[in-house]
């Protein structure tokens, strides 16, 4: 396949805030050789319609506890509202977007990562001939995270971690975090310390001391398996910054770059304006 694909996670945080450029560059990144692949994530939207219907988002480690319930409202959110408004996005803007779920050709097939989840999968396989059909057609998958097992039944997985399954299958070299921060801060409390540049090591460091706490974990988490495979760099930026997905390959201050080795992440804190 010619072009290096490029896996681009949408957050649920930064979702209603892109900035309205942000869907032109994923297009125009096509224009640069790139395959761009779509993950999205819609923690906040499946939150507010389970608040809406009297229902109390739980969360373990980061993951929302899933039963029968909860899993139809996270299918009807991501597999549908969300999936579908992106897809619109970028058709808009000259992209040939097709919106698919885990469900769709076993894309992505799971097993259950805990009983005390529920019905949340763990990535066992990835259909990797079907998300390749798609990119050789030109066209920009666009993936919610749902999968399935190989009974039928159909699980939530965190949008980060397929994320990082789908970015390590297709050896893509580079995966980029959309979120709703300018990339990793050393200090939550101070939002003027952002890293530009981070080694796995460091990472693992500041999980184990909290300063990566939350929403941060799921992502540094498929950061470090990403890069344990093929992915050369992982870029944590902010969707609400005008030029975020262009600038980041040639620019300081275009989020935080999470490297493999030592020697190529530094402790460096630039202060960047936010
Ligand atoms: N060290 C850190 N630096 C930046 N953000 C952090 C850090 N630790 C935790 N966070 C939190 O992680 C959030 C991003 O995760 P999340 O809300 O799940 O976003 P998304 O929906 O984009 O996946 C930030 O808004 C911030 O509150
Ligand atoms: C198992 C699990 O927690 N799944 C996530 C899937 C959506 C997601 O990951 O959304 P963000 O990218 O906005 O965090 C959830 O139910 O919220």
């Amino acid at each position: 396949m010619k072009g290096q694909p490029v896996v681009i996670k949408i957050g649920g945080s930064v979702l209603d805030q892109l900035h309205p450029d942000f869907f032109q560059e994923c297009v125009q990144l096509r224009q640069k050789g790139c395959h761009p692949v779509v993950v999205h994530g819609g923690g906040p939207s499946i939150n507010r319609l389970q608040e809406r219907l009297g229902m109390k988002p739980v969360f373990r480690e980061g993951l929302r506890v899933t039963d029968d319930d909860d899993l139809e409202l996270v299918e009807m959110v991501l597999a549908g509202r969300i999936n579908k408004h992106l897809v619109t996005r970028l058709e808009q803007v000259g992209g040939e977007a097709v919106g698919v779920s885990g469900v769709d050709r076993n894309l992505i097939q799971v097993r259950k990562k805990s009983p005390a989840l529920g019905w949340v999968g763990e990535v066992e396989k990835v259909n990797l001939s079907f998300l390749q059909v798609l990119i050789r057609q030109g066209w920009i998958p666009v993936v919610a995270s749902i999968g399935v097992d190989r009974h039928g039944q159909h699980y939530n997985i965190n949008a980060d971690t397929v994320a990082g399954a789908l970015a390590r299958e297709l050896k893509a070299e580079k995966m980029i975090l959309v979120t709703d921060v300018p990339g990793i801060r050393t200090d939550t409390q101070k939002t003027d310390t952002v890293l530009s540049h981070v080694s796995v090591a460091q990472v693992e460091n500041m999980v184990k001391t909290g300063a990566i706490h939350g929403g941060m974990v799921p992502k540094v988490m498929a950061a470090v398996s990403g890069l344990q495979a093929s992915v050369q760099e992982v870029v944590i930026l902010d969707g609400r910054s005008p030029g975020s997905l262009s600038l980041y390959s040639n620019k300081e201050g275009a989020g935080t770059r999470i490297g493999l080795k030592e020697e190529e992440g530094y402790d460096t804190v630039s202060y960047l304006s936010t």
